[in-house]
């Protein structure tokens, strides 16, 4: 799937598409539940009474008396569980104003790193990640059973996700050639090799405070839940799961972020302690359901690995490419000072984004990786200080005919390596009737194949003004004053 391209002849700078993400990045926001009937798209109505609701399951009910009995859930709370398009989710039970707190959650239930470090595992997970020691405490508590302190909330939890790290071989298939196929490799190559390492060095060694079997397959589990269920934003909290906020759907609907926060409030009759508090971003109408936003930085691809969905919206789609500047490459040293010196390394990545132009940096880079010949005189030494505002604009003309080839022929290849065409994904859409995990996998490779088309346009166009361009010689001539209006270049003459 990654395509490599020589730039230039004599050295050989790269273009690399479809790469495995770079920084596997632990962790942004939220949330997945429940396996019973998940996508039952009744119309949501007003949930009067969870116990009352036939939609509603004898496992969250159970978790529901928890919660009231924990005085999570008092009568004062405006939203109850209800069976809805996503699965599990929040409904108003009366209007509830924008803003308004929907519920608190105290510290003594939130499952984080602090609350490992208290329990019997603690000692154990001191030097480990935190995603690591949580889910090792998420599958610990799991175990445990009836023995749980955790059993009501981990009753409800789904035993997986839409996310694509759970997708089998053949579902994968239906992302063929896409930078998505290549990051669920990437995190699932990466989740393994960290569970390996945690069963030989902390599992197994341990069996006392580990007796039972934890598999890969479990291990993946509690991943994913914290992938998909984990808040990241709250101050001093990168990786916390706080039982029942984690009920709440996303919609692009909301636009804003900040509805959750860390507050301190009472938690129970005589103590104080610090809350999880969420506040409704919409006004509602008791009946609907509470939405957040789960992460505006998120692309569709990030969305359907963390989350499994995606949004319809083209808005979301990226495409990462990566430039990168060969060792091969005879200007390696020089090419390389120049990048750092403008915040720039071997590799860089940009992300395109739909309708949007490209990242100021890419062009000049591109150029720069492309520079050899006889535009190589740029890269002394006396011109690293202005360099960088020259290639801000043309080069040359093989310089630039040089970038537009390049990208395009990464263009083309990298699209030759989707098993579909964007009309074909096109008439899929218009078909409807696919399962989740199909409608992801279209969503994602339509939307990257329409980010590598942008791309190639972008190219072709510049490709087509070549020769109106104006090159770094020409400006050159013109600062000193020696060209004239028609770019005819003035001689010195001597009266
Ligand atoms: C924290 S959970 C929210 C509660 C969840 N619906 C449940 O049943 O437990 C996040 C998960 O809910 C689902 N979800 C949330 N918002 C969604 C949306 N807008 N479209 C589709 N699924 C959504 C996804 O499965 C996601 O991984």
């Amino acid at each position: 799937m990654t395509t490599l391209l020589s730039l230039h002849p004599s050295s050989s700078s790269s273009i690399l598409i479809n790469p495995i993400k770079p920084h596997f990045y632990f962790y942004n926001k939220k949330p997945t539940f429940h396996h019973f009937n998940k996508r039952s798209f009744s119309k949501i109505n007003s949930v009067l009474s969870t116990e009352t609701d036939p939609k509603i399951s004898k496992e969250v009910q159970t978790f529901w008396q928890w919660l009231k009995d924990e005085k999570i859930v008092t009568s004062k709370t405006p939203v109850k569980p209800g069976v809805v398009p996503e699965g599990l989710g929040l409904i108003a039970t009366r209007d509830i104003a924008k803003n308004e707190v929907v519920l608190e959650v105290s510290k003594k239930f939130w499952i984080n790193p602090d609350a490992v470090a208290a329990s019997e595992i603690g000692n154990v997970c001191s030097g480990l990640k935190p995603w690591i020691s949580v889910a090792l405490y998420l599958l610990l508590e799991k175990f445990k059973g009836d023995d749980s302190k955790l059993k009501y909330y981990i009753n409800v939890l789904p035993k997986s996700t839409d996310s694509t790290i759970f997708w089998s071989e053949e579902e994968l298939l239906e992302i063929q050639g896409t930078q998505l196929l290549s990051t669920t490799l990437g995190v699932k190559e990466y989740v393994q090799s960290e569970f390996l390492k945690v069963e030989n060095e902390i599992i197994l060694p341990n069996k006392q405070l580990f007796p039972f079997t934890i598999t890969l397959d479990d291990f993946f589990w509690a991943f994913g839940m914290l992938r998909s269920r984990a808040f990241s934003r709250l101050r001093n909290q990168n990786l916390v799961i706080i039982p029942f906020a984690d009920m709440i759907n996303h919609s692009a609907r909301v636009t804003t972020e900040d509805h959750a926060q860390e507050v301190q409030g009472p938690a129970g009759l005589f103590s104080w302690d610090y809350l999880f508090s969420l506040r409704s971003p919409l006004s509602l109408k008791a009946g609907e359901q509470v939405f957040i936003q789960y992460d505006l930085n998120k692309s569709n691809a990030d969305m359907a690995l963390d989350y499994g969905f995606i949004e319809s919206s083209s808005e979301r789609d990226a495409f990462t490419l990566t430039l990168e500047i060969s060792e091969s490459d005879e200007f390696y040293s020089d090419k390389l000072d120049i990048a750092e010196l403008n915040g720039l390394g071997e590799s860089a990545y940009f992300d395109i984004k739909n309708g949007q132009s490209l990242p100021p940096s890419m062009i000049p880079y591109l150029r720069l990786i492309a520079l050899g010949g006889t535009d190589a005189f740029l890269l002394e030494s006396i011109f690293r200080n202005s360099i960088w505002e020259f290639l801000e604009s043309p080069i040359s003309r093989p310089n630039e005919e040089l970038i537009c080839q390049v990208v395009r022929n990464a263009c083309k290849s990298a699209l030759s390596g989707y098993h579909t065409t964007i009309e074909e994904d096109e008439k899929l859409k218009e078909e409807g009737n696919m399962s989740p995990r199909l409608e992801i996998a279209i969503g994602i490779r339509s939307g990257e194949k329409k980010l590598l088309q942008q791309i190639d346009d972008i190219f072709k166009d510049r490709e087509s003004e070549l020769d109106v361009l104006e090159y770094y010689q020409e400006r050159r001539l013109k600062g000193l004053g020696l060209v004239g209006e028609q770019g005819d270049i003035i001689f010195w003459e001597p009266k």
